[in-house]
């Protein structure tokens, strides 16, 4: 394997499908993770796919992360506004990392949902792109990863 590319997903994600369908879509997080393996895998990198409601246990996937992953695609879900310890995590991590928001978060029904602290130490972020947004992302980082 090239390397490893590492999904990780915030609070509430595991409720995909179920969850407000007509912001978030229908699609469920196991259908997620099969469309992220389905871009990496024929690529020859490996996914590691999490989902966690606790932010002591992203803060740890981001440790397991740290050194040596070829990138982390990273949606920060309710994290995104308050979630300092993984920000701090998170600027540990010597790989790409792109933040992925479903929903387009400049749009919403309120502002605060605009203003994620983790932009100021990402590569990029992608937002408003539904799930689609995930398979961009890990696109981008094979891209990267594959130029000499
Ligand atoms: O849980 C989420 C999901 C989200 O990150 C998204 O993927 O659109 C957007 C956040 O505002 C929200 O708290």
């Amino acid at each position: 394997m090239p390397g490893t590319i590492h999904v990780l997903n915030g609070p509430n994600l595991g409720l995909l499908g179920q969850r407000e369908p007509h912001i978030y879509g229908t699609a469920t997080l196991a259908d997620l993770e099969r469309e992220c393996r389905a871009i990496a895998e024929p690529a020859g990198f490996d996914i590691v796919f999490h989902q966690t409601d606790a932010e002591h246990e992203m803060v740890h996937f981001f440790h397991a992360a740290r050194l040596g992953a070829a990138g982390i695609v990273f949606n920060p879900a309710a994290f995104t506004y308050a979630g300092y310890p993984i920000l701090d995590a998170l600027k540990m991590c010597d790989c790409p990392i792109v933040e992925v928001h479903i929903s387009n978060i400049h749009r919403r029904e309120a502002e605060w949902r605009s203003k994620s602290i983790m932009t100021q130490a990402v590569t990029g972020i992608i937002s408003g792109l539904g799930i689609d947004g995930y398979g961009l992302a890990i696109r981008h980082i094979i891209r990267l990863r594959s130029q000499p």
